[in-house]
């Protein structure tokens, strides 16, 4: 590796052992970023006209690598930039394929190692015809002598976990096959995410007011920490995965080790390898007293986790400074956080020394820097809180004591603290606490002021229909979500709750009455209204300040109605606004956002790019969830922010069901199906406004995901509705977004049907925000008009808003994706609650800063809804 910042455009080539996954990440590869593939076995039978095996049994292998050779000499120094390039797995062979592949890699950047555990390639090879015996040895004696070659030759190393492949017909990929792969998809975008720094999985706002936290992996194999991980994760923002306590470290290992992890979790995470002297396990590393093989094993090791894409990467000051200054300048996309543990005890705060320690640390320029000391008395925390002072935040700076007394420490110190948790074999250091307990001592020390959240419900709506809508969700719906949230918050150890905001008014036909939401809303906050401004901006200090934390409607409600104004909202996110809908309400400190007011869609590039789930990270322009987080510090001009999390929730659903083979391009098409103002005659589904909100929220996450091809239909033929979801959408990113409002579901079989030369082809994500029941209670035998010929053959995603009992067998929409899938087509079906609930996670997300603890939330909602849908069965019933 030569250049730290790389062309995001460079080539992607792939090398590794025969079967290991190379032509098959290369296919989902190319697909994603529409790159061309070029695969050299490929290019050689080819030029050939015969296959791989066949010319090497007639014409033997030396004029095979001759040819191959010369074959990549070809293609690589004249493709460096926008191609997916596999090579044959022997082309490591050769020396001056060998040296081709690091002078590309140095120039460009992106060579990169592919393995897959030994035992099911060389099950697959023994299985295929397709392969040559290999010369003078066995496959294994093979695969380990050319792992040297390949690491040699790489800048990057990806594990391709293997995943039950179900069986097929030879040479026809099946839906259910393109589907077990998805997991690997998601593994292998990750990476490249990272390498090319779309999303380099950080977390946002290190060394600012938001608390984050560690926890050390102290496994001798992750294999163990699987089925923890979720409790393990509770609150925490980084694993740190104790490589020093390995069972192993070769570097093979290593690397499964890290996709393992990865393959269970999105959380980032620091590779750290601490040295006995340290309180590790590694070997000590000094250049006074190690041999140079030592010292070389070493920087291989931390080497190898930047190859492997890692987060952070932990490097001891006093490691050797070649060591240092190589980790440093070839870290690309890592952050190298630069670590003193001191386990003498003579570490002193207060010393002019630790001063000097701390200024030669930060003069190597280190992304992050932590300095751990031992307390023997409590006033050796005040003494490093002290020291902290200002220096916290540039780098972010983690400091704290261990010991019993160090204890404090790690509870105040705001910035990757490192915690410990009872599940854990043991703790890293002595004087961990865990993150629950982490809460309640800054909760008791006042440092965690309690909350309070509010979901916005109207009156007792009386519903005399026996068919549920998304009108009356406002009230039935509550219960759940109010005991999911809750769930959440006592799992994480906060002091907070959410509970119903009952209102005096409503309007007649159900619909909040926002004054009324607004004023009630201003007396939770600021304990009534002197201290708000015509701005909304409230200067604190009245008597409920402390606890109003924010508050959400389970309809979006939708901004032209004045409710800015009414609810006081002294800043809207830019989703939101571009939405034109909020279904959350955050406090959060006032800042001037010079962008405010100018609502501009980001551009967005298809496919591999948009998947940021890992719900840690928080963009920095949005308050809502940059400071949602506890926090320490009292903020004395606060405001009330207005957020969207139904888009989001969308967007979640469809990337997580998208299989390899609807990679989103420019052609891939979607049908959003909204009820609009009018409803549905002779149903409920007079959702209004509610509806065209959340299909606007659905607009949005289909453009964030790359899709620029947009159908709307909307019922009854409510052009201005479907006008009304549309606004805003057309013509955004250069015109590239095209929204198309059409008045019949037959105008789209016809419009694909027809040989144009733009037609738009047959949508690949159906999202319904239409209440199920509608369908099949319209007059038209066939309910709406959605025939399953809509539903294209290339597979993809249904989803219904609607939240009817999945076993209620409501949903047409899903019914038709279940029938096209029963056919040999891969349609995904979401369930409206599954998008509720990520919903619910999002929620969490943005008043506590923190991930939901999904297990415990889902559980929680699923016991719940099983009891509306129970009383909607006995309405129904009669
Ligand atoms: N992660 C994986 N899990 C299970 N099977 C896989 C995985 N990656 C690839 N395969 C299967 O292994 C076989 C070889 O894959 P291929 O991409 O052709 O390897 P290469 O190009 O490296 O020789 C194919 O049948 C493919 O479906
Ligand atoms: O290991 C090898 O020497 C070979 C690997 C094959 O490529 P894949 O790794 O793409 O299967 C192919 O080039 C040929 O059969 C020789």
């Amino acid at each position: 590796m030569s250049q730290n910042v790389l062309d995001r455009n460079g080539s992607i080539v792939l090398i590794g052992m025969r079967g290991v996954g190379k032509t098959t990440l290369g296919t989902i590869a190319s697909k994603a970023l529409n790159w061309p593939f070029y695969d050299s076995d490929l290019i050689f039978e080819e030029r050939q006209k015969v296959s791989v095996a066949h010319f090497i049994h007639t014409h033997g292998w030396d004029l095979f690598r001759r040819i191959e050779s010369d074959i990549l000499y070809d293609i690589l120094p004249s493709n460096p930039k926008g191609k997916v390039i596999a090579c044959g797995g022997g082309i490591i062979e050769l020396e001056r394929n060998r040296t081709l592949l690091k002078k590309f890699r140095d120039e460009y950047g992106y060579v990169i190692h592919v393995l897959r555990e030994k035992e099911p390639v060389l099950a697959y090879l023994q299985s295929s015809p397709a392969y040559p015996p290999f010369l003078h040895e066995t496959a294994i004696e093979a695969w380990d002598r050319r792992a040297t070659f390949f690491r040699e030759c790489c800048s990057y190393e990806f594990v391709s976990l293997t995943v039950p492949i179900p069986q097929g017909r030879e040479g026809i990929i099946t839906p259910d096959q393109t589907l077990a792969l998805k997991p690997v998809e998601t593994d292998f975008f990750r990476l490249l995410r990272f390498i090319h720094g779309v999303d380099t999985n950080k977390v946002l706002g290190l060394g600012g007011p938001r608390r984050s936290y560690i926890l050390s992996l102290t496994f001798d194999d992750i294999r163990k920490a699987i089925p923890l991980l979720e409790d393990l994760s509770l609150g925490i923002d980084v694993w740190e995965l104790r490589v020093d306590l390995l069972a192993e470290w070769d570097l093979t290992f290593i690397s499964f080790q890290v996709a393992t992890l990865r393959h269970h979790s999105t959380l980032p995470i620091l590779f750290t390898l601490r040295t006995r002297g340290h309180g590790g396990r590694y070997p000590d590393v000094t250049p006074e007293l190690s041999d140079s093989a030592s010292i070389e094993r070493h920087a291989q090791l931390l080497q190898h986790a930047l190859h492997l894409g890692i987060e952070y990467v932990d490097i001891q000051f006093g490691a050797p400074e070649s060591t240092m200054r190589s980790l440093l300048q070839h870290k690309r996309n890592s952050s190298i956080l630069t670590s003193y543990t001191d386990w003498s005890g003579k570490l002193n705060w207060n010393h002019p020394q630790t001063r000097v320690l701390y200024e030669s640390m930060r003069g190597w320029n280190p992304d992050l820097m932590m300095i751990v000391g031992v307390a023997k008395t409590f006033e050796d925390n005040m003494a490093l809180r002290q020291f902290v002072g200002d220096r916290r935040i540039h780098p972010p700076l983690i400091a704290v004591n261990m010991g019993p007394e160090g204890k404090i420490s790690r509870v105040l110190n705001p910035t990757l603290s490192p915690l410990s948790h009872p599940l854990l074999p043991r703790p890293a250091a002595p004087g961990q606490v865990s993150f629950y307990e982490a809460q309640t001592i800054l909760y008791l020390t006042g440092l965690l002021p309690p909350k309070t959240f509010y979901l916005l419900g109207t009156p007792k709506l009386r519903n005399t229909s026996s068919i549920p809508t998304i009108t009356i969700t406002t009230t039935t719906m509550s219960a759940p979500t109010i005991h999911a949230i809750n769930t959440a918050f006592q799992t994480l150890g906060l002091p907070y709750t959410y509970q119903k905001f009952e209102l005096e008014k409503a309007h007649e036909n159900g619909q909040l009455d926002l004054e009324d939401v607004g004023r009630r809303l201003r007396e939770q906050m600021y304990g009534g209204g002197p201290h708000v401004g015509e701005d909304g901006v409230g200067t604190g200090g009245g008597s409920n300040t402390h606890t109003f934390g924010g508050a959400s409607s389970s309809v979006p409600l939708p901004l032209q109605e004045g409710i800015t104004k009414h609810l006081g909202l002294g800043h809207v996110t830019r989703h939101a606004r571009i939405i034109g809908a909020v279904d959350i309400i955050t406090v959060v400190p006032y800042t001037p956002l010079p962008s405010a007011t100018s609502a501009t869609i980001p551009t967005v590039v298809a496919g591999y790019c948009t998947s940021n789930s890992n719900g840690h990270g928080h963009p920095q322009t949005d308050p809502a969830s940059s400071f949602g987080g506890p926090t320490n510090t009292t903020t004395t001009v606060t405001t009330l922010s207005g957020d969207n999390t139904a888009w989001r929730a969308i967007k979640s659903c469809l990337l997580r069901s998208l299989t390899p083979s609807n990679i989103i391009t420019k052609e891939t098409t979607a049908l959003v199906l909204v009820s609009g103002r009018g409803g549905i005659k002779g149903t409920m589904a007079t959702s209004g406004s509610g509806s065209i909100a959340s299909a606007r929220g659905a607009v949005y996450a289909l453009y964030l995901i790359g899709v620029v091809r947009i159908w709307i239909w909307v019922c009854n033929n409510d052009v201005k509705s479907g006008e009304d979801v549309s606004r805003g959408f057309e013509g955004v990113d250069g015109g590239l977004l095209k929204v198309r409002v059409v008045q019949d579901l037959g105008e789209i079989l016809r419009e694909t049907k027809q040989g144009e030369r733009d037609r738009w082809a047959l949508p690949t994500m159906i999202i319904s925000a239409i209440p199920s029941s509608s369908f099949s209670d319209h007059s038209s035998g066939n309910g709406l008009g959605l025939q399953l010929e809509h539903f294209s053959d290339a597979g993809g995603v249904a989803i219904d808003l609607d939240l009817a009992s999945p076993s209620s067998g409501h949903s047409d929409l899903l019914k038709l994706a279940k029938e096209k899938r029963d056919r040999g087509v891969l349609w995904a079906g979401v369930e409206g609650i599954e998008v509720l609930l990520e919903q619910v996670y999002e929620q969490c997300r943005i008043w506590t800063g923190r991930r939901a603890p999904k297990n415990k939330v889902r559980k929680r909602m699923m016991t719940e809804y099983e009891e509306v849908w129970r009383s909607w069965r006995s309405l129904r019933e009669g």
